[in-house]
């Protein structure tokens, strides 16, 4: 069988890199392109600088580098991964997203693209997060009454967006497992006289410094327990070969809007 021809864009940032070294890595995947953005001083630079295949060179002309692609995997920012869906669609490429910080009418658009391409997306790609927001869904039913519930997240201090997505992704599965409505019962931090804690909200703490790969933690509290349940990453790579699974799932399925949870078949 032929290897899958995988493009990457943000090749150069810290996902970039570890996703141009695991597609390296993989008998199955070829890499196809690696994407910058216009302003990037690497265009021109061979991927093998940062991890890839020698003789792709990289660019920001994602409309000639997608050609012939089969799948876009893209960890880049909001307005680039728009940028490339758009690409995408127009050459029936399919695309991974890994991006985070998306607001609820930009999602709307990642939505409408996967009536014509194949589109996963994700916060987190990790298989160890994604069994945590099934183990949520146990957890937020048992606890569903006396336990007050807070999402703490740690993330490096390059990071750009809080809470992290995953941070709100959890948020969702606890919210939607309490029939309750996150935008009305999130918490965001807390400062000053904020008044006795409401037990319908689920609050939210962000911690940024130094090279915290991605660490989440739910917290029930009640009256004589707390129940934790926390999964940390110490490496990018469990994101970039959750990723290529992603891929490798885009290809065996039809035109549609995906997540990890149907990558990992835990639906
Ligand atoms: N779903 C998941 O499992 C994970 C998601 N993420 C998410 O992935 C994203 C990237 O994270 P990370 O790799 O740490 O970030 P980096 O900043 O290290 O990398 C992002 C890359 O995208 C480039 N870029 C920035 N703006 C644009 C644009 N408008 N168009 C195209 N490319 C652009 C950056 O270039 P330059 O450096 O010049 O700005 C850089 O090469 C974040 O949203 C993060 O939250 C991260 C890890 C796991
Ligand atoms: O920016 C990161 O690094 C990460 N971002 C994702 C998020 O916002 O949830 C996933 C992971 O925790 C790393």
């Amino acid at each position: 069988m032929s290897a899958l021809k995988v493009a990457i864009a943000g090749c150069s940032g810290r996902m970039g890199r570890v996703l141009l070294n695991c597609v390296e890595q993989a008998d199955d995947l070829a890499l196809h392109a690696a994407l910058d953005h216009a302003t990037s001083p690497h265009l021109g630079k061979d991927a093998s600088e940062f991890g890839g295949t020698r003789g792709v060179i990289v660019t920001a002309d994602a409309a000639a580098a997608l050609q012939g692609a089969d799948v876009l995997i893209d960890f880049t920012r909001p307005e680039g991964t728009l940028h490339h869906l758009e690409i995408c669609q127009q050459h029936g490429v399919n695309i991974v997203i890994g991006t985070t910080g998306f607001s609820a009418q930009e999602k709307a658009v990642l939505g409408a693209a996967a009536q014509r391409i194949g589109v996963v997306f994700a916060p987190n790609m990790s298989v160890g997060v994604n069994l945590v927001f099934k183990l949520l869904e146990t957890a937020s039913r048992v606890l569903s009454h006396g336990y007050d519930i807070e999402i703490i997240e740690a993330h490096h201090r390059h990071k750009v967006d809080a809470p992290s997505g995953t941070a709100l992704g959890l948020g969702e599965v606890i919210a939607r497992t309490l029939g309750r409505d996150l935008e009305q019962c999130a918490v965001y931090g807390r400062e000053g006289v904020t008044g006795e804690r409401d037990p319908s909200t689920i609050g939210f703490a962000t911690v940024r410094g130094g090279d915290i790969v991605g660490d989440h933690t739910v917290l029930y509290a009640g009256i004589g327990e707390r129940i934790e349940i926390t999964h940390k990453a110490s490496s990018r790579a469990t994101f970039a070969l959750g990723a290529l699974r992603a891929a490798r799932f885009l290809q065996a399925n039809p035109a549609g809007m995906y997540d990890m949870q149907d990558v990992l078949n835990l639906k």
